[in-house]
């Protein structure tokens, strides 16, 4: 698992750890990680030239502290210091001692244009709003520039807590952590702009770091929560998953759904509504009826809503399914056929898939607000509708409604998921693995872990057909 913790959480390891080891430590640890970074993208460090941004905290000390142990190696750099008077006294002193050159912000833009490496120490977990008016240009001449750009700890003017970007900030090639992942080195639009994270090790206790704001599966932590048959197991115990998609307009939903849900785990799939007979065509090994959820017959989970469309078959469906006590995906047009209140008087899990239209619907507010903050967005909805929420995007998230529960991360995606029906095989896939006993979040997080993975092991330009056949591959690869 990979975790992300707060500022707050930052704040408070950091203060105890400070008052167990000698002053000035930590920041060697972090400048020691930072140049190693720095030196293995550089390759040869002896003759390169570095650029260091320093802002007037300690994340421009960081910076100018790696920077004199590469001028020491050879390299020759030059600091553009953004606030002269409060630039780290220690950190500086250093870095001019190992023989590097000094400048104004108004020298940056010039001697960016020649560097091999930009060290970005503008502001690290201090830093509040976008960059300020003068270290635009710079961050601007950096991503302009060969140069490689490693952000220290964060890059500059993104929000470290919630992944926002309050206008400019550094994009990064590289972005060099310490202690722990920020939230915002996850979460789109920031992540975008960190590049290859690594995270340096500072020695922060995990005890004093607390419970993460947010956490990311890896390869063997979706390994572990698969589900797997056993010699006891038969079709019926492996689960059955229902699918309540598609509508005679769009039939091609209730096939997708029915690939995915035949790629995630369940033992057999039960489809109900008017699809069946293009879901035969395709899948012959699907169980067909053609009434609502209600008269299908038993399952261990629902998913609802793929094409179903606004008719008032649509409204019984997503109606029936969630007047089923097992637990109910609804994605697409279901969602469109929802009221909170329904949701919360539920006793089983539910499990909402928004894109960020669906999802500024739902909120009634504009796309952009929930793309721009989508960690809010996430809670919101999960708190409004007591419901497990997936918020579909590049990097897409899965919010309990216990608001104490790490929101999960997933980065797996690629824009190439972009692609119509692309929704409809993760419903399948997600309402499979509830039916396979996962619990809400956890078939969430997964279901979207292998969605991604699935798209990265296809040909592109891939269709949705595509990914549902490259389920398989997806499953192998996080198990081998
Ligand atoms: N606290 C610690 O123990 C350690 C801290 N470390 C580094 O220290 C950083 C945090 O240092 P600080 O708390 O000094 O904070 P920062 O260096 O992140 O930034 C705070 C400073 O930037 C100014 N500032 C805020 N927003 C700004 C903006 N938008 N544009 C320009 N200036 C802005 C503030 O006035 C303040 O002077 C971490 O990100 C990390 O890089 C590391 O050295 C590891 C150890
Ligand atoms: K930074």
């Amino acid at each position: 698992m990979r975790y992300g913790h707060s500022v707050e959480a930052v704040r408070r390891a950091e203060g105890a750890l400070m008052a167990r080891v000698p002053e000035g430590a930590l920041m060697q640890r972090a400048a020691a990680g930072l140049a190693a970074a720095g030196a293995d993208l550089l390759g040869r460090v002896y003759g390169a030239r570095l650029v260091v941004l320093v802002g007037s905290g300690s994340n421009g000390g960081d910076a100018l502290f790696a920077a004199a142990r590469l001028l020491r190696r050879g390299a020759s750099g030059t600091a553009v210091l953004l606030a002269p008077e409060r630039a780290h006294g220690e950190g500086l002193a250093a870095f001019r001692a190992a023989g590097g050159r000094v400048t104004g912000a108004d020298g940056g833009a010039g001697v960016i244009a020649h560097a091999d490496l930009v060290l970005d120490g503008i502001t690290g977990i201090g830093g509040k709003g976008g960059l300020r008016p003068e270290a635009e240009p710079l961050a601007r001449a950096a991503r302009e520039s060969g140069a490689a750009v490693v952000a220290v700890d964060l890059p500059s003017g993104v929000d470290a807590d919630t992944g926002e970007v309050h206008g400019p900030a550094v994009h990064a090639d590289a972005t060099v952590t310490f202690g722990t992942y920020k939230p915002g080195l996850l979460i789109d639009p920031a992540a975008e702009r960190a590049g290859a994270l690594r995270l340096v090790d500072i020695g922060l206790d995990p005890a004093e770091l607390g419970t993460p704001a947010l956490e990311a599966l890896q390869h063997a932590d979706v390994a572990a929560l698969l589900p797997r048959p056993t010699g006891e197991s038969d079709k019926y115990r492996r689960g059955v998953v229902g699918v309540a998609a598609g509508s005679r307009r769009y039939p091609g939903a209730a096939v997708l759904a029915v690939s995915g849900a035949l790629r995630g785990g369940a033992g057999a799939v039960r489809y109900a509504g008017p699809g069946g007979a293009a879901v035969l065509a395709r899948h012959p090994e699907t169980l067909v009826s053609t009434g609502s959820p209600h008269s299908a017959g038993r399952v261990q989970a629902w998913v609802v809503g793929p094409g179903l469309g606004d008719t008032a078959e649509a409204r019984t469906a997503v109606d029936d399914a969630l007047a089923a006590d097992v637990p109910v995906l609804v994605d697409a047009d279901g969602l469109r056929l929802l009221t909170p209140e329904a949701v919360r008087r539920r006793t089983a899990p539910t499990v909402l898939t928004p894109h960020a239209g669906e999802a500024a619907a739902l909120l009634g507010r504009a796309r952009e607000e929930v793309e721009a903050g989508r960690l809010r967005a996430v809670r919101e909805l999960a708190a409004r509708f007591g419901a497990t929420v997936l918020l579909k995007g590049s990097t897409t998230l899965v919010a309990d409604p216990d608001p104490e529960r790490p929101v999960r991360v997933n980065a797996t995606g690629i824009a190439w998921l972009a692609t119509a029906g692309s929704g409809d095989v993760l419903s399948g896939l997600t309402g499979s693995l509830l039916a396979a006993g996962l619990a809400a979040r956890d078939a969430a997080s997964v279901g979207a872990y292998l969605h991604g993975l699935a798209a990265r092991l296809s040909e592109v330009p891939l269709t949705a057909l595509d990914l549902a056949d490259a389920l398989p591959r997806a499953w192998r690869n996080v198990s081998e």
